[in-house]
């Protein structure tokens, strides 16, 4: 409880007494506004480079195709040598493979060659081999080619110099495919975020304690799935000095420190207050979110701070809404947030309106128009992680909406299940 405060009226369920409840994309704006975007560079083998973010535009150092190639199995042939009828029966001179020396191709003859490999000097067409009778040292060849036929044509899909992949770039095993196809070993790629994580409370433990510390396991996953670089803070007890202390020694340290517990209004909610007390600041708490209403955006020393509620949900949903965001924007990426996909809701049922909601979810059918039906899991607690783990995405719903209706269309945000293809690039 803040003392000394007046009353204030949001129209939200942020209670007397207290500050109200930011709207979810203004608090969004305030923990993306806070980061600063990295600038250090760093060089990475270019198969190391996935889900990192591009630090230079790369251009390319020679064209692709370097070289006019065959794009078949066949006969590298002189279009000149198919005059009147066909079939036409040539001497085989030789075989170019792929990596072979270009040849020279003499008139009225043909040179058996391999996918990839040289076109010779004086052939204009390659036959597939399935058009040709191979007779060893002579080949039929009954249909006429025509100019051009099954040649790769130098530069004919990146001249010399073209940009290859833009600065920016999230990139994918397909980036990785043509930087190293064009002979980029090493790349510069905007360094990781450094992100401390530690979780809060004398009742938290491994073994032995009476609650198994599920956030700080789940935040470092979901931290490290983003290519941050992490340090396990460990638990801090129910201790304000304690958490002053790890505040100071951490300042400067790192870009982020994110913490879990003891956010919100009780007595032994001290992050807010050490934060305070080792010299940082707190720019916003308690957003109209659930669940997750506690979360607060701090700094101290130029390290980020982002306080997550205690509850596992709320949690998780605090790291997607505001953490996975703050991470994007220290690594430069741009651009609008994921947007919501369209569900069908399978059930109806009243809610209190005032916070936006993020509900596990689950898929029951589909719609003629094939539209997902989906139903809540669980019965709304922020401490139970079992619907979310059980679900198939999560259901959003606006601050202000009182009651979901059987069929009404509702905000859904699938997650990623069983089949995998098209979901990693
Ligand atoms: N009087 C009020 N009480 C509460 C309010 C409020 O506005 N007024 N807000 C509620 C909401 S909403 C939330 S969310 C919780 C979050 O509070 P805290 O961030 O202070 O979290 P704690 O009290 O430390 O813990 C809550 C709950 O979660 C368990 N927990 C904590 N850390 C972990 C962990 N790492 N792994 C697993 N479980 C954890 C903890 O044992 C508690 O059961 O406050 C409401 N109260
Ligand atoms: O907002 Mo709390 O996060 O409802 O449980």
């Amino acid at each position: 409880m803040m003392d000394g405060l007046p009353e204030l009226v949001c129209g939200c369920d942020g209670g007397r007494d207290h500050v109200p409840l930011k709207p979810v994309e203004k608090a969004v704006e305030i923990a993306v506004g806070m980061v600063q975007p990295l600038t250090a560079v760093e060089d990475v083998a270019v198969h190391k480079a996935r889900g990192r973010v591009l630090a230079r535009s790369l251009r390319a150092g020679r064209p692709m195709p370097l070289f006019d190639n065959s794009a078949m199995d066949g006969f590298a042939v002189a279009f000149s040598d198919f005059a009147g009828e066909g079939p036409w029966h040539l001497p085989v001179a030789g075989t170019i493979a792929a990596g072979a020396a270009a040849l020279v191709l003499t008139a009225g003859t043909a040179l058996r060659i391999f996918t990839g490999a040289p076109v010779p000097a004086g052939s204009d067409a390659v036959v597939m081999q399935e058009k040709c009778d191979d007779r060893g040292d002579t080949v039929l060849i009954h249909v006429r080619p025509r100019r051009g036929d099954n040649i790769r044509r130098a530069g004919e899909d990146i001249a010399s110099g073209d940009l290859l992949v833009s600065a920016g770039t999230m990139l994918g095993g397909r980036h990785v495919g043509l930087l190293a196809g064009n002979g980029h070993g090493h790349i510069p790629v905007v360094r990781r975020p450094r992100i401390a994580v530690l979780s809060t409370g004398d009742e938290l433990g491994e073994e032995g304690a009476s609650i198994h510390d599920a956030n700080r396991p789940m935040l470092l996953a979901l931290c490290e799935g983003l290519g941050a670089e992490m340090t396990d803070l460990g638990i801090c007890p129910d201790d304000m000095d304690r958490m002053t202390d790890i505040f100071l020694t951490s300042a400067g340290r790192f870009d982020l420190i994110l913490t879990s517990g003891a956010a919100s209004v009780g007595g032994r909610d001290f992050v807010r207050p050490a934060l305070l007390a080792a010299g940082g600041t707190v720019e916003a708490w308690r957003v109209a979110l659930k669940p997750g209403k506690p979360v607060f955006f701090g700094r101290i020393a130029g390290t980020l701070v982002t306080g997550l509620p205690g509850n596992p949900l709320s949690a998780y949903v605090g790291f997607q809404l505001f953490v996975a965001r703050q991470i994007g924007a220290m690594l430069g990426l741009g651009g609008p947030s994921a947007r919501p996909e369209t569900a069908v809701a399978g059930v109806g049922w009243e809610r209190r309106p005032g916070r936006t909601e993020y509900l596990p979810g689950q898929v029951v059918g589909r719609t003629e128009s094939g539209l997902p039906i989906v139903e809540p899991l669980g019965h709304g607690s922020s401490a139970a992680l079992m619907p979310l783990s059980l679900g198939d995405g999560v259901i959003v719903l606006a601050a202000d909406s009182m009651h979901v209706a059987r069929g009404d269309v509702i905000d859904w945000m699938p997650f990623c299940r069983k089949d995998l293809s098209w979901k990693i690039t």
